[in-house]
């Protein structure tokens, strides 16, 4: 027998090639192919050809955003519990995530303004803005706004279920006040806070964990702000001041959202350093 003949091994007498131990689990039965495969279904009829890539992108965000999700809410629990490496290890996973997801951008440029013209008119009123994903992913992070659950068009129960979940618990930023309390800080009031991270900046030999906790944190909110200008771009190259799919003013009310920070405070911090 030679190495190289696909033959792993011999089991209960038999010979077994690789990927066929007990003939059970296999690539496409564990990936779950068929059914993920199967997902891609277009409205324009005729087909037009960059319908595909829309849809496929999208979904990629979205299970990226569920990765993200994970590792967030992990991250959270991490800190609560006083894990700070755990916490770290995990936001830096979701930096490099992010930084994909900003990426991924280029691929749909790739499609023209007229491509996208011949099926777009069919999308509506779905929009990006019903991501229930994104939403929830803002929310954990800190960026918490029930008027987004109100706007919302459409929302299964499982969905309005998940939404008001995430507005009930803990955010990112209320894990790093405890961490902030535990370390020795007050964190009743903005300035305390403000106190607290400014001690903490001028310690870091004292307070390295906590530091770079910080630094984590302010990454993930710069990774997010920069998916914001880059989506927004994209837009306008596309549709340029049109109106959205999803009845917003389009680029207009996208730019209202570049301002967005999850952790002001950490912002701030630099003016005083
Ligand atoms: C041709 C490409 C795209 C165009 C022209 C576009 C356009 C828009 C527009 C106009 C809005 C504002 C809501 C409305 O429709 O009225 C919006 C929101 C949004 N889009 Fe897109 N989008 C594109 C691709 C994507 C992709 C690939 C994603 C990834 C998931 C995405 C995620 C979102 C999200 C999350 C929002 C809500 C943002 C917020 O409320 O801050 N979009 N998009
Ligand atoms: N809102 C976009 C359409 C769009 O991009 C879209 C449509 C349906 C599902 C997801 C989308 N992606 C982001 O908004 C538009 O107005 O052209």
């Amino acid at each position: 027998m030679s190495s190289d003949d696909g033959v792993a091994g011999r089991w209960d007498g038999v010979d077994v090639h690789f990927g066929e131990a007990g003939g059970r689990l296999t690539y496409g039965s564990y990936l779950r192919l068929a059914e993920l495969l199967d997902q891609q279904r277009l409205e324009s009829d005729p087909p037009a050809h960059d319908e595909l890539l829309f849809i496929t992108i999208h979904q990629v965000y979205e299970l990226w955003f569920k990765q993200v999700l994970h590792e967030l809410t992990a991250s959270r629990d991490a800190m609560l519990s006083g894990e700070l490496w755990l916490a770290e290890h995990l936001l830096r996973r979701v930096h490099t995530i992010e930084r994909t997801l900003t990426q991924q951008v280029d691929i749909l440029e790739t499609m023209t303004p007229q491509d996208f013209g011949e099926f777009r008119h069919r999308l509506s009123p779905a929009s990006g803005f019903q991501s229930v994903q994104f939403r929830e992913i803002e929310f954990l992070s800190g960026a918490k706004d029930p008027s987004f659950v109100r706007r919302f068009r459409g929302l299964t129960e499982v969905e309005k279920e998940r939404l008001g979940r995430r507005l009930e618990e803990p955010t990112l930023w209320d894990a790093f006040l405890v961490v902030l309390e535990k370390a020795g800080f007050g964190t009743d009031t903005e300035d305390s806070i403000r106190d607290a991270l400014r001690k903490v900046a001028g310690d870091r030999s004292h307070y390295a964990a906590v530091w770079e906790l910080a630094e984590v944190l302010l990454q993930h909110d710069e990774l997010a702000a920069a998916w914001r200008a880059r989506h927004v771009v994209m837009v306008e190259r596309m549709i340029g001041t049109k109106p959205g799919t999803g009845g917003s003013s389009g680029a207009g009310y996208l730019r209202s959202r570049l301002d967005l920070r999850y952790y002001p405070l950490l912002w701030d911090l630099r003016t005083t350093l």
